[in-house]
């Protein structure tokens, strides 16, 4: 029997790693609308009702990323997954909220750079 293995809990930064591999499944739990917002590219909105369809087909090696909006009921089902033996789960801190704050400030900070070199060329 495999054994159970405990979900992890990742920043935002080693979720990006890691959502940037092929073989990973990325978990959206929040709301539909929520998810057709916007998501974690490649992602699949989940919810209770389609959780046990996903926890029966998807490959116990694969691993899993799994958010909300703000990485609380994400480590439930991480959980839940860490139970059915999927052997690398992980849950976003922060979820979808800090996702999406790292974006803001890489675009700030790109915008700061292209700011600075622009004033050095005048
Ligand atoms: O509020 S939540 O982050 O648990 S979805």
């Amino acid at each position: 029997m495999i054994p159970r293995k405990d979900f992890q809990r990742i920043n935002v930064q080693t979720a990006r790693e890691l959502a940037s591999r092929d073989d990973v499944l990325i978990i959206d739990v929040r709301d539909v609308k929520a998810y057709k917002k916007q998501h974690i590219p490649e992602a699949r909105n989940v919810s209770i009702n389609n959780l046990a369809a996903i926890l029966d087909s998807a490959p116990r090696d694969m691993p899993v990323l799994i958010y909300c909006y703000r990485g609380y009921a994400s480590q439930d089902y991480a959980r839940a997954f860490s139970d059915f033996r999927f052997q690398e789960v992980y849950s976003l801190d922060g979820g979808y909220d800090a996702w999406h704050q790292s974006e803001i400030e890489a675009q700030d900070l790109d915008a700061q750079d292209l700011t600075l070199k622009t004033m050095a060329l005048v």
